[in-house]
C-alpha cells in the first residue's frame, strides 16, 4: 500500500512498520497501537473518522504528513462493535514489548482479527450463539456452522435453496463464507444478501486445502464429513476462523453432522409468523422487541449456555415421543417441587458462562479472572448435584455432571480471591503456592521493612524529630528533613531535591535497598506470570470436562426455566396421541401475557373425522390468534415444555406450515399475491398427513372469484389428498359451505355481537359458521367517516340484492330447461348467454 500523505522523504519508521503490517492484512481495517490509542493512518484514517464520526488529525514528521485518526484503547470495545456492525473486519496491531524494553522502535504484531462471525473478545459477545457459517455446493448444499467462542462445530446437507434459506434463518449466522461458485454467481449473491443482510466473506474452499485443514485440526478426517460439499464448507470455515484466532482453534474438538428430518421442520415463514424469536412486522398490536415473542415469554434462563440451548431446542422440536416425555418428566419434577426449582435457579444464577470459559481454557486464553470465575462456578456443583440426586427424573443429569473438585482446589490454592484483569502485573498468586515466588516476595518485603524501620532508627540516631522516609515515582525512596534541622543532617546524605521548607536526601544504602526491592518485585511479577501460565496450561487439559459440565447445566437450566414459566403462567403437561388434537382452554402464550388476565381461553378438537376447520368471524375477533396459539402449543409440546392450556392432547407433527398475514416483498419484486401463492405452493407440495397447516385467508390479493376458487380448491386438496390437520381462517363466507361436501370439514366461528354503538368481541370460538361478515362494523371501529360508511352500507345492500336476484333467476332458468330436448349448439348458446349476464356481477364484486 502507498500511504496517503505528503512529503518527499522516506516514511518515518513508525509509519513504515504500520504499512508493513497493514499490507499483510488487506481485508482488514488495521488499528495500530500507539501508547494508549489505536490509530489508523492515511486513507484508513479517513475511513475510520467517517465511520465513527471522530476527529481527523495529521501525523507530521520531518519529511512526511499523513491523515491520522484514533480511538482510546480504554473505550475501544464500543467503537469496535460499531465498526463490525458497519461491515468492517478489524485487525488490532498491538505493542508486544514494554516501551522501556524496546531498542528503537517498539515491536508490534497483529494480535487479534475481529470479524462478526469469529468473535471471542468477551465484551463484544452477546449471550446468544454467534455463528460463522460456510456454504458450498456439490450434490446439494453443504452448510457448516462454527461457534468460535464455544467450539460448537456442526453441519448439514440440504437439497433445495428454500431448505438452505430456512436452515440459515433458523441459525442466524453473523457471517457467512460462500464457496467461489456461489460467490461468483451474482444472482445468487444478490438474493442471498437481500434475505440475509450479514457479512459475506470469501474463503478457501478447494477440496485439497479443506481436507488438510480438517486433518490439521483433528489429526484425521472426522466422521460425518464424507460428502464433498460438506467437507469443503467445513474446511473453509476452519481455515478462516483459524486465521482470526492466531492460527489455532483448540476449543474445536469434533464435528457433528445432523439430519434436519430428525426434527420438526420449521420454515422461516413459520418461525416469523409464530414470532418465535422475532416480532413480526405484521399485526403490531404488542410491544416491539423480544417481549413480543415466544422467546420473550420463555427466556427466563439463568445462564448463557441455557439461553443458547433453549434457542436451539426451539429451532429443533423433537419427533419421537420417548425423548419428549423424558424432557417433560424433568420439567414436571421441577414444576411440582418449587423449593427444588428455586434452589436450582438460585445456584444456576451464580454460575458463569462455563461453555465459553471452557473454550478460553482450551485455547489458553483465560485470564486470572476467568479462572477465578471458573473455580467459583465449579465450586457450586457439589451442592447442585446433591439437590438433583434427591429428585428421580433429574438423577441422570446429576450423574452426568462432572464435579471437577481438583480444578476448584488447584485454582483456589493458586489464585487470590479477586485477581486483577492483567496477568502480567502481579497480584494473582497466593502466598505459599510457589516457593520461588515466595522467596522473591520475602526479599522485597525484607527490603520494605528495612526502609520502614529506617525512619525510627534515623530519628533517634540524628535526633531530628521531623525526619521522614517518603517515596515517589520519580526519585524513589528518600529521607526528608525540615529546614530547622538542616544542620543536623549527616554528611554522607546527598541532597536530591530542595523544596520551600524542606530537603530530600538519599544515601547509597537506601539506593541499594531500593534496587533490591525493585528487582525482587520485578522477578516476582515475572514468576507470577510463569506460575499462572503453568497453571493455565495444566488446567487446559480439563477444558473438555468443563464443557461437559456446561452442557449438563445448560440442560438443567432449560428444564428449570420451562418449569418456572409453567408454574408462573399455569401451563399443563401435554399428552400425545397419534391422530387426535384436543385442547381445552388453550391460550396464546405471548398475547395472554400482554392482556393481563383478559385473554379468553378457547377449545379445539380435531382428528381424522374433523381435519379441516373453517373459521369465520369478524376482523379483529381473534382468528389469527387462535391459529397461532394452536401452532405454538404444538411447538412447545414437541420441545418438551408444558403448554398454555388446561388440557392438551397433541399429535406429533412433522411440520407446521403457516400462511398468515400479507407481507409484501417489494424489494424482492414479488407482490403480496405472489408471496402468498408461493407460500401456498410450498404447503401443498410439502405437507403430509402428519402436518399442521394454518391458513389465514388466501387469495385476498386478487379478484374475489379467483381468490375464492383458489381457496376452495386448496381446501379440497388438503382435505382429500393430503389429510393434514388444517385450520383455515377466512372472510369468504362461501367456504362455510365446504362441510356440506367434505365429510371431515367443520365450521367454527369467533363470536361477536352487534350492539348499539358498535361491535362486541367475545373472542370465543364456537361451532358453526359466523352469521355475517361485520366488515363495515370493524371499519366503523377504525374510525372511517360516517359518510363513507353510509355509502358503503348502501352499496353492500345493492350488491347483495343483485347477487341474490341473479342467483335466484339463474336457478329458475336452469331448472326450467328441458335438457332432453336441447341440442349441443343450443346448450352452448345458453351457456354463453348466462355467462354474459354473470359478467356485470363479477366486475362489480371484483371492484369490491
Ligand atoms: N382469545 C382472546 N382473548 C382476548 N383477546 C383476544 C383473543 N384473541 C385475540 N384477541 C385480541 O383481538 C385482537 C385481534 O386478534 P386477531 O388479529 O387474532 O384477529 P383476526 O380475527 O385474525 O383479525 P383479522 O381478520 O383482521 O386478521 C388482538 O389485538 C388480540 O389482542
Amino acid at each position: 500500500m502507498i500511504l496517503k500523505g505528503q512529503g518527499s522523504g522516506p516514511l518515518p519508521p513508525l509509519l513504515q512498520q504500520y504499512v508493513e503490517l497493514r499490507d499483510a492484512y488487506p481485508d482488514y481495517l488495521l488499528l495500530f497501537q500507539v501508547g494508549d490509542f489505536y490509530e489508523a493512518f492515511g486513507e484508513d484514517a479517513e475511513r475510520l473518522s467517517r465511520a465513527l464520526g471522530i476527529t481527523l488529525t495529521h501525523k507530521t514528521s520531518k519529511d512526511f504528513t499523513t491523515p491520522m485518526a484514533g480511538i482510546p484503547i480504554r473505550s475501544a470495545d464500543s467503537h469496535l462493535e460499531r465498526l463490525l456492525k458497519m461491515g468492517f473486519r478489524v485487525g488490532l496491531a498491538e505493542q508486544t514489548e514494554p516501551v522501556e524494553a524496546a531498542e528503537g522502535l517498539v515491536r508490534r504484531e497483529v494480535t487479534q482479527l475481529l470479524t462478526p462471525g469469529t468473535l471471542t473478545r468477551e465484551n463484544l459477545l452477546r449471550p446468544d450463539a454467534n455463528y460463522l457459517a460456510a456454504i458450498a455446493t456439490g450434490e446439494g448444499y453443504g452448510v457448516v456452522f462454527l461457534e468460535v467462542s464455544t467450539g460448537e462445530f456442526r453441519g448439514v446437507v440440504l437439497y433445495s435453496k428454500s431448505a438452505l434459506y430456512d436452515e440459515l434463518f433458523r441459525n442466524r449466522p453473523a457471517e457467512v463464507l460462500l464457496a467461489p461458485e456461489l460467490y461468483a454467481n451474482e444472482a445468487f449473491r444478490e438474493e442471498f444478501q437481500r434475505r440475509f443482510p450479514l457479512m459475506v466473506s470469501s474463503g478457501s474452499f478447494d477440496p485439497q486445502g479443506a481436507r488438510s485443514a480438517l486433518v490439521q485440526q483433528f489429526g484425521m478426517l472426522p466422521s460425518g464429513l464424507d460428502h464433498p460439499a460438506l467437507e469443503r464448507a467445513a474446511g473453509a470455515v476452519l481455515a478462516y476462523a483459524r486465521t482470526t484466532q492466531a492460527g489455532a482453534l483448540p476449543q474445536v474438538r469434533g464435528f457433528a453432522r445432523y439430519d434436519p428430518s430428525a426434527y420438526m421442520q420449521l420454515s422461516e415463514t413459520t418461525l416469523r409468523t409464530l414470532e418465535v424469536y422475532d416480532p413480526s412486522p405484521v399485526g403490531s398490536y404488542l410491544p416491539v422487541g423480544e417481549e413480543r415473542t415466544l422467546m420473550g415469554v420463555l427466556g427466563l434462563t439463568r445462564t448463557a449456555p441455557g439461553r443458547r440451548l433453549l434457542k436451539a431446542w426451539l429451532r429443533q422440536p423433537l419427533l419421537d415421543e420417548g425423548p419428549i416425555q423424558a424432557r417433560l418428566d424433568a420439567v414436571e419434577a421441577l414444576v411440582r417441587d418449587s423449593v427444588l426449582r428455586e434452589a436450582v435457579r438460585r445456584l444456576l444464577y451464580r454460575i458463569h458462562d462455563l461453555e465459553r470459559l471452557a473454550a478460553r481454557l482450551a485455547a489458553g486464553r483465560s485470564n486470572a479472572r476467568d479462572l477465578a470465575a471458573l473455580a467459583r462456578s465449579l465450586g457450586l456443583l457439589p451442592e447442585l448435584q446433591g439437590q438433583l440426586l434427591a429428585c428421580e427424573p433429574l438423577r441422570v443429569l446429576a450423574e452426568r455432571l462432572p464435579l471437577l473438585a481438583e480444578v476448584v482446589e488447584r485454582i483456589s490454592a493458586a489464585l487470590v480471591e479477586e485477581p486483577p484483569l492483567k496477568i502480567t502485573e502481579g497480584g494473582l498468586i497466593k502466598d505459599g503456592f510457589d516457593a520461588t515466588l515466595d522467596a522473591h516476595r520475602e526479599r522485597a518485603e525484607a527490603g520494605r521493612s528495612w526502609i520502614a524501620g529506617l525512619e525510627a532508627a534515623e530519628r533517634s540516631r540524628t535526633g531530628i524529630p521531623s525526619l521522614k522516609v517518603g517515596y515517589n515515582q520519580v526519585m524513589g525512596y528518600y529521607l526528608e528533613v525540615t529546614r530547622p534541622y538542616y544542620a543536623q543532617v549527616p554528611s554522607d546524605w546527598r541532597i536530591v531535591a530542595t523544596l520551600k521548607d524542606r530537603q530530600r536526601y538519599t544515601r547509597p544504602d537506601l539506593r541499594e535497598k531500593e534496587r533490591e526491592i525493585l528487582l525482587a518485585e520485578e522477578a516476582g511479577r515475572k514468576r507470577e506470570y510463569e506460575v499462572f501460565q503453568e497453571l493455565r496450561e495444566e488446567l487446559s487439559g480439563q477444558a473438555e470436562r468443563v464443557r461437559e459440565a456446561a452442557l449438563v447445566l445448560a440442560e438443567l437450566d432449560v428444564y428449570a426455566t420451562l418449569a418456572e414459566v409453567a408454574a408462573r403462567h399455569g401451563y399443563t403437561r401435554p399428552r400425545f396421541s397419534p391422530d387426535r388434537l384436543f385442547i381445552r382452554a388453550g391460550r396464546h402464550p405471548v398475547v395472554e401475557r400482554h392482556l393481563e388476565g383478559r385473554f379468553i381461553a378457547n377449545d379445539l378438537e380435531m382428528g381424522p373425522e374433523a381435519r379441516l376447520l373453517i373459521l369465520t368471524g369478524p376482523n379483529m375477533s381473534g382468528k389469527s390468534t387462535y391459529l397461532r396459539q394452536t401452532a405454538l402449543i404444538a411447538l412447545l409440546g414437541q420441545i418438551g415444555s408444558f403448554v398454555p392450556a388446561e388440557e392438551a392432547v397433541l399429535p406429533i407433527f412433522d411440520r407446521i406450515y403457516t400462511r398468515i398475514g400479507a407481507a409484501d416483498d417489494i424489494a424482492g419484486g414479488r407482490s403480496t399475491f405472489m408471496v402468498e401463492m408461493e407460500e401456498l405452493a410450498q404447503i401443498l407440495q410439502g405437507a403430509t398427513a402428519r402436518s399442521l397447516v394454518l391458513l389465514d385467508e388466501i387469495g385476498r390479493g386478487t379478484s374475489t372469484y379467483d381468490g375464492l376458487s383458489l381457496a376452495w380448491a386448496a381446501s379440497e386438496y388438503l382435505h382429500d389428498r393430503i389429510k393434514a390437520l388444517t385450520l383455515f381462517a377466512t372472510h369468504y363466507f362461501e367456504l362455510t359451505a365446504l362441510p356440506e361436501t367434505l365429510p371431515a370439514a367443520r365450521n367454527y366461528h369467533v363470536a361477536a355481537r352487534e350492539e348499539v354503538g358498535g361491535l362486541v368481541f367475545y373472542h370465543q370460538v364456537l361451532p358453526g359458521p359466523a352469521s355475517k361478515s361485520y366488515g363495515l362494523e370493524v371499519a366503523r371501529l377504525a374510525g372511517l367517516p360516517p359518510e363513507v360508511l353510509g355509502r358503503a352500507g348502501q352499496l353492500l345492500a345493492g350488491l347483495e340484492a343483485r347477487r341474490d336476484d341473479w342467483s335466484q333467476a339463474l336457478a329458475e332458468e336452469l331448472l326450467a330447461l328441458d335438457l332432453t330436448r336441447l341440442t349441443p349448439l343450443e346448450a352452448l348458446l345458453k351457456l354463453q348467454q348466462l355467462r354474459e349476464r354473470l359478467y356485470p356481477v363479477m366486475v362489480s364484486e371484483a371492484a369490491d
